[in-house]
């Protein structure tokens, strides 16, 4: 069976200062349909943002981020435990750190335990320990990390469920005019040190931190989708259909 990534960012996950339970149920009802198909690795984000929907704490201040990354991820546990118990489908968390994603005995037991994980039926939920990092930009971003965890997991393709539904030829909140991309194949150098334009408080990377998962998979001949997590229907059409309606595919090969 193939294996895929699915990351979700935390505009998705969350709505006027609270979780967004209903989007949190469609991305749980399209993840199991998928593992009819896929084995499925879920990189979610939204600890801060879930922390903030309990304690308004100063997000600009790292030591409160890190409190409310503490804060929300159990919160965020608990919500994606009780709606895939529905289906039958036991969750689990695991927490990397940068440093874990450098050491080559570290990669092998996160692969070990993601491996054991799936063999059992159980659906790994990935996200930084942010709690605990030393440097907040250690990794980061969950984009990166998300493509981290493809590569090492060999997963075939990175799914990105974001706030926009594609990659534009500029920034669609600032153009009218901008073009979907609907396949890349390639990205250029320049594109990945532009400047970052999150869409949202609780988001670390707007569009150039996609661009550089897609750009490290490339690399590594490993596809990246980028959908829209608000409207699952062109990333459910995409994989379960086989139908590329929307959505951007950054791929070596032609298609
Ligand atoms: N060329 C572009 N194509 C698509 N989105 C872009 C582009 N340039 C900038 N963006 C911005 O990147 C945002 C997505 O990143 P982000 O807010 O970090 O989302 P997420 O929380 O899903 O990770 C979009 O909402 C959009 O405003
Ligand atoms: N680890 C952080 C993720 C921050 C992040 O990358 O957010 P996003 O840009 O929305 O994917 C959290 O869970 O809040």
């Amino acid at each position: 069976m193939k294996r895929v990534v699915v990351k979700v960012g935390s505009a998705v996950l969350t709505q006027d200062g609270e979780i967004a339970l209903r989007r949190m149920q469609s991305l749980v009802n399209f993840l199991t349909e998928l593992r009819d198909k896929y084995e499925v690795i879920l990189v979610s984000s939204g600890a801060v943002a879930g922390g903030y929907t309990k304690l308004k704490l100063d997000r600009t201040v790292i030591a409160n981020k890190q409190a409310l990354a503490a804060i929300g991820q159990p919160v965020l546990m608990e919500r994606y435990a009780k709606k895939f118990e529905k289906h039958n489908i036991i969750t689990a968390q695991v927490l990397v750190t940068a440093a874990n994603l450098n050491k080559a005995d570290d990669i092998q037991r996160v692969r070990n335990t993601v491996e054991t994980l799936i063999e059992n039926g159980v659906i790994p939920i990935v996200n930084e320990n942010d709690a605990t990092a030393t440097d907040e930009l250690e990794v980061g971003d969950n984009d990166q990390l998300s493509a981290y965890i493809t590569k090492h997991t060999d997963a075939d393709m990175l799914i990105i469920l974001s706030d926009i539904d594609a990659f534009y030829d500029a920034d669609p909140r600032k153009n009218s005019g901008a073009h979907v991309l609907k396949v890349v194949h390639s990205i250029d150098k320049e594109m990945l040190t532009q400047e970052v334009t999150p869409n949202n408080v609780f988001a670390t990377g707007g569009i150039v931190t996609k661009l550089k998962a897609a750009a490290y998979l490339l690399e590594d001949n490993r596809d990246t989708f980028l959908a829209s997590g608000f409207d699952l229907s062109d990333v459910r059409s995409f994989m379960l259909d086989g139908v590329h309606k929307g959505g951007t595919l950054f791929t070596k090969a032609d298609r």
